[in-house]
């Protein structure tokens, strides 16, 4: 069981972003991708999340065998993949509370109906642990959120979706250090062998608090080194360089 990404090629408007792309994330493993700015990393997530500017021109995408290529975003979502924005957007008029339960909802299997004190109950809990304060209940979804607010929004619906897999774009950004170690202990206590996790990030200092199985780099569009943890703490001291003169020796 992974999320199995083949060969993916995507472009926005004519510019191809990602070129034949692979990885592999099995369930039950944490995977980082690190990569200069402007590698296609964003781009990657966004694809997979079905959003309508990047166009798949190649390739597939599959969920535990299934190909979600060419699928509807809320599809996608319902089949379990999770994406958490690098900028997450506002949704005026929507409570957060509402919002959550919508999506919860819509992932139950035909039929079965949410029962709200459940909900309500697992809710607050997700809340207290990420340290929310319960009047964000019934604000509007990332309306006037702080940057932090917003990714601990973010997590809590991960928290209450519960996806197969969840991909992370730059989840650290914006966060102080106490809510870097607050949203780290979400994602690890959701960390399981029914789960896989995407965590793309710049900075080493996340995967301290969520230890990965896999760190990929990705430049131009593709993997184009992979390692343990510690390839992450190279990439700190060293930069981004070295890996570029790797790939191409005759031209460093
Ligand atoms: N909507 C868009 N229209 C045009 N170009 C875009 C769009 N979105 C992304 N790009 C371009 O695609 C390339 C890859 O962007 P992407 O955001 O995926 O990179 P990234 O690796 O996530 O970068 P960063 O580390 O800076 O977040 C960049 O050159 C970017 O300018």
């Amino acid at each position: 069981m992974s999320l199995d990404i083949r060969n993916l090629t995507v472009s926005i408007g004519e510019k191809p972003i990602l070129k034949e792309f692979n990885l592999t994330v099995p369930k039950g493993e944490v995977h980082a991708i690190m990569g200069p700015n402007g590698t296609g990393k964003s781009t990657l997530a966004k694809a997979l999340a079905g959003h309508e500017d990047y166009d798949i021109i190649g390739g597939e995408a599959l969920l535990d065998g299934t190909n979600i290529v060419g699928m509807e975003p809320d599809e996608i979502a319902r089949s379990g993949l999770f994406l958490a924005f690098q900028y997450p957007a506002e949704i005026p008029g929507v409570s957060i509370a509402n919002f959550i339960r919508a999506a919860v909802q819509a992932r139950l299997p035909e039929g079965e109906n949410l029962v709200a004190t459940k909900y309500y109950k697992e809710l607050y809990a997700a809340m207290d642990q990420l340290k929310m304060d319960r009047a964000f209940t019934s604000r509007s979804v990332n309306d006037g959120f702080s940057g932090g607010e917003k990714k601990r929004c973010e997590i809590l619906q991960m928290m209450m979706l519960k996806p197969e897999y969840a991909i992370m774009d730059e989840t650290d950004s914006g966060l102080d250090i106490d809510a870097l170690r607050i949203v780290a202990e979400g994602v690890n206590s959701m960390r399981g062998p029914d789960r896989g996790f995407l965590v793309i990030t710049h900075y080493q200092r996340l995967l301290d608090y969520i230890v990965p199985d896999v760190v990929h780099v990705m430049y131009d569009g593709k993997i184009v080194k992979s390692g343990d943890k510690t390839l992450a703490l190279e990439l700190e001291e060293k930069g981004y360089d070295w890996v570029k003169e790797e790939l191409a020796p005759a031209s460093a």
